[in-house]
């Protein structure tokens, strides 16, 4: 019999009951709850009369809604929706005993960020969220995904899930990044070279010795992504990075409990003789900088590369949806990456708002100042924790002596579900992970690209290859 992949290690390990037809009943050791995805879910138990069966597994913050620019209650929050939807959070959560990281807590943050950053997330758990990013903790060896709202409250009100289980993919990067190449550039060159179908029904694991060099911060941007590449979980093996970045969490296990939780999270590997659906195998040295010039994150270039030309592609479907995507954009064919300008530049959501992508952004503009042309420049870090570092380390001041503005956690300008958003006709580059149309407000043309770009293109006016910026 072949070994296990790291996907169906997980999977075993948290499989309470499963029937013929291949659904099955996993456990959940982590929901992580948000005020957009759990009012319904919390009337449903309210409706029922049901407590949540483990309320101390549970841990919820506001992210979604919340205005970056200070404010003290929920009653300062002019949007009506918003405001209920966190006023609602804060009220579910004291009446079902979940602990709840909100408006002043320094722990406060996009989940996906605050969750980790806690040890709320831990290798070889599972892990659920009502928000299609949760892949991003898999980046600790975890099975994580999201789930639907109905889904949240049956997770609350029994600890378990109905899953089935995936497929196994491997996406294997071998090699040295090149210089200005980050982590967001290679999960954007990845969902470039397998499409945005391309994991459908896939667990996919990020392997090989480019994704062992990167960070944890960067596994993290690289899982995050999985679900712009079809799958609903993404993961990275268990190796000294991330015993590293676990060990004193607030709330990972400390003393004998640390040793055999380590002893554990180690077996936390695929074995070398299993076998994988699907495997992909990506050369390091082929990624560059990248810049997506369309309204699907598959629709991406090198930052040296001329824009695609539609009659070039032979699939109808695609060929059309290009045009379709040139129209809204305003951008033409054949033209550079470099020719694009840009109106405002957002650093910041679940892909990129961590230390080092703040670290990465403040090294580009050190020195250097926004342009003229450029309306506006958001930074935004993805927790309290974040924005605290960060100010430790004075990379506040770097953005603001540049013209940018230095903003209070939360999705931000990543959806438009708050007040910081793009207007119509307006290009964006931005470090989130969605470009689809209308993503960061009506009309608006995202260009997804990593922190240093980003930063880049603030100074520049327009995207430049920041590996010919001069240090
Ligand atoms: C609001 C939420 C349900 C949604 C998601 O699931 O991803 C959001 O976070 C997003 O990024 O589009
Ligand atoms: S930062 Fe963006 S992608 Fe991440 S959870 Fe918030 S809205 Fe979703």
């Amino acid at each position: 019999m072949a070994g296990k992949t790291l996907y169906d290690k997980l999977w075993d390990a948290h499989l309470v009951a499963e029937r013929e037809d291949g659904s099955a009943l996993i456990y959940i050791d982590r929901q992580i709850i948000h005020e957009v995805t759990s009012p319904q879910a919390f009337e449903g138990l309210r409706l029922a009369g049901r407590k949540p069966w483990r309320a101390g597994a549970s841990v919820a913050t506001i992210d979604h809604n919340v205005p970056t620019t200070p404010f003290d209650s929920a009653a300062d929050i002019e949007d009506e929706t918003s405001r209920i939807q966190v006023t609602t959070l804060q009220d579910n959560t004291r009446e079902f005993g979940i602990t709840e990281y909100g408006i002043g807590d320094v722990r406060q943050g996009i989940v996906h960020v605050m969750a980790p950053e806690q040890g709320a997330v831990l290798p070889g758990m599972t892990v659920v969220c009502g928000d299609s990013h949760t892949s991003t903790n898999g980046a600790l060896a975890c099975l994580a995904h999201g789930i639907g709202t109905s889904e949240v409250e049956h997770v609350l009100a029994t600890q378990t899930l109905v899953a089935s289980k995936m497929k196994n993919m491997r996406v294997q990067v071998d090699g040295e990044l090149g210089p200005g190449v980050t982590a967001k550039d290679v999960v954007l060159h990845i969902i470039g070279v397998i499409g945005t179908a391309g994991g459908t029904g896939h667990a996919i694991e990020f392997a090989g010795s480019a994704i062992r060099s990167l960070s944890l911060e960067g596994r993290m941007t690289v899982c995050n992504m999985s679900i712009e590449a079809g799958a609903r979980a993404g993961m990275v093996a268990v190796d000294d990075t991330t015993i590293d970045y676990v060990r004193g969490r607030p709330a990972a296990p400390k003393g004998a409990d640390w040793d055999k939780a380590e002893a554990y999270w180690r077996t936390l590997v695929s074995d070398d003789d299993a076998e994988f659906d699907t495997e992909v195998k990506i050369d390091a040295a082929d990624i560059r900088p990248q810049v997506s010039w369309g309204t699907s994150p598959e629709m991406v270039v090198a930052v040296d590369a001329l824009l695609p030309d539609p009659a070039a592609e032979q699939d109808e479907v695609k060929r059309s949806g290009m045009q379709r995507a040139y129209e809204y954009m305003g951008l033409e064919p054949g033209i550079k990456v470099s020719d694009i300008r840009v109106d405002r530049v957002f650093i910041g959501s679940c892909t990129n708002s961590r230390i080092e992508d703040l670290r990465a952004a403040a090294e580009v503009v050190k020195g250097r100042k926004k342009a003229d042309s450029v309306k506006q420049v958001l930074v935004v870090p993805g927790s309290g924790v974040v924005k605290q570092q960060a100010e430790q380390e004075g990379l506040d001041k770097i953005f603001l002596e540049a013209g940018f503005e230095w903003r209070q956690p939360g999705c931000s300008m990543c959806l438009a579900m708050n007040p910081d958003r793009l207007q119509p006709g307006e290009h964006c580059a931005s470090t989130s992970n969605r470009n689809f149309e209308g993503r960061q407000g009506n009309g608006g043309r995202t260009h997804l690209v990593s922190p240093a770009m980003a930063a880049a293109a603030a100074v520049a006016g327009h995207f430049v290859d920041i590996r010919d910026l001069d240090a």
